[in-house]
């Protein structure tokens, strides 16, 4: 188990983490979400051993981590940290770089296991490319298999997709998470892209305002937002007071909706001016107007001009879910 105790972490006199404590199981994966700034890469640093944190501990099993304080060169063979600057050796191939953890005693083996990881991040065909050669992206692919050549028990993944385009992410965000669970890894990833997240996360941590503000499964952050900040990580979502589309309840409350549990009617409900229609492939994305101030993100199959005038339903089952969670 990797155990998070972080009771304050500062640069100097600007404070980044507060009271942030957690538990990770070995073998699951945990995904940290949160908006640029709130101190992300800060704590997998702090996980990681090269920051120091003045109050606060972090334990893998029964060993504590040391930070740099401590340790003269920080990490432990145990974890290993996957950092948005990839560490690699830009004058030997692709190959070379992967197996150089590899012990040199089983040339078989060590062989068979960097064709293994090339394969896994789609880089076969440049086996021998010197890697000064690659594209961001590729080079990205083969920092990740160098990390997973040095077989850690923990990893900590930063943007581990920053840099790699959507034609390739999808197959390799498959592929990565299924060899990582395979291998029974625990792995922490920090992003701010929730299609890393929401497939492949066990489980997933919001920060904000230098602490946790919900953790949950995916399916749970997803569906109970405790707050707007937690919904619009996942898109456009609109905080809508329930009197307006159930004008007969009593209640002064408001929900988050997302724009796909939105039903757009001619004729009843909350009544709103559109103002731009966001073509999304699969359906438009509609911003619209409920009043002079409040804005809506709804749904459409077909494209609506602005100034058009529609009205917005939701479901009571959606409204019911969201006002139990949040009770
Ligand atoms: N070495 C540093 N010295 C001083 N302040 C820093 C340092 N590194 C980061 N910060 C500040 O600490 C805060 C948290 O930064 P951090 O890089 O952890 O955020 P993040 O959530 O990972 O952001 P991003 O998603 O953009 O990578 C930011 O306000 C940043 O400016």
């Amino acid at each position: 188990m990797l155990k998070v105790d972080i009771t304050s972490f500062s640069y100097d006199d600007f404070p980044v983490l507060k009271d942030v404590i957690f538990k990770i199981k070995r073998g699951e994966h945990v995904s940290i979400i949160g908006e640029s700034g709130c101190g992300k890469s800060t704590l997998l640093k702090i996980i990681y051993g090269l920051l120091h944190v003045e109050k606060g501990e972090v334990f893998w099993e029964d060993t504590q981590v040391m930070g740099p304080n401590y340790n003269l060169v920080p990490g432990e063979p145990y974890m290993k940290y996957l950092s948005q600057d990839f560490d690699l050796m830009p004058f030997i191939t692709v190959s070379e770089n992967v197996s150089q953890f590899l012990s040199v005693f089983e040339p078989e083996e060590l062989k068979k296991r960097t064709a293994e990881l090339l394969e896994m991040i789609e880089m076969t065909p440049f086996a021998n490319t010197k890697v000064k050669n690659l594209s961001g992206g590729q080079q990205q692919r083969v920092a990740l298999a160098r990390v997973l050549a040095q077989e850690p028990k923990v990893l900590l993944l930063d943007e581990p997709f920053g840099h790699i385009d959507n034609f390739r992410k999808n197959s390799l965000r498959r592929n990565l998470f299924a060899y990582l669970k395979k291998q029974g890894i625990t792995v922490l990833t920090a992003t701010h892209d929730h299609n890393d997240i929401l497939p492949y996360a066990d489980r997933i941590i919001v920060l904000k305002d230098n602490s946790i503000i919900a953790d949950g499964t995916p399916e749970n952050v997803y569906q109970n937002p405790k707050e707007i900040y937690v919904a619009s990580l996942f898109g456009e979502a609109s905080l809508i007071p329930i009197q307006l589309i159930k004008p007969y309840a009593e209640l002064s409350k408001s929900i988050l909706v997302y724009p796909q549990e939105f039903k757009v009617s001619d004729s009843s409900g909350l009544k709103v001016w559109v103002k731009h229609s966001y073509f999304k492939g699969s359906h438009y994305m509609v911003e619209g107007k409920m009043n002079e101030n409040d804005v809506v993100y709804f749904n459409s199959n077909k494209v609506l001009k602005p100034e058009t005038e529609v009205f917005l339903n939701v479901s009571i089952e959606t409204i019911n879910l969201r006002l139990k969670d949040n009770n």
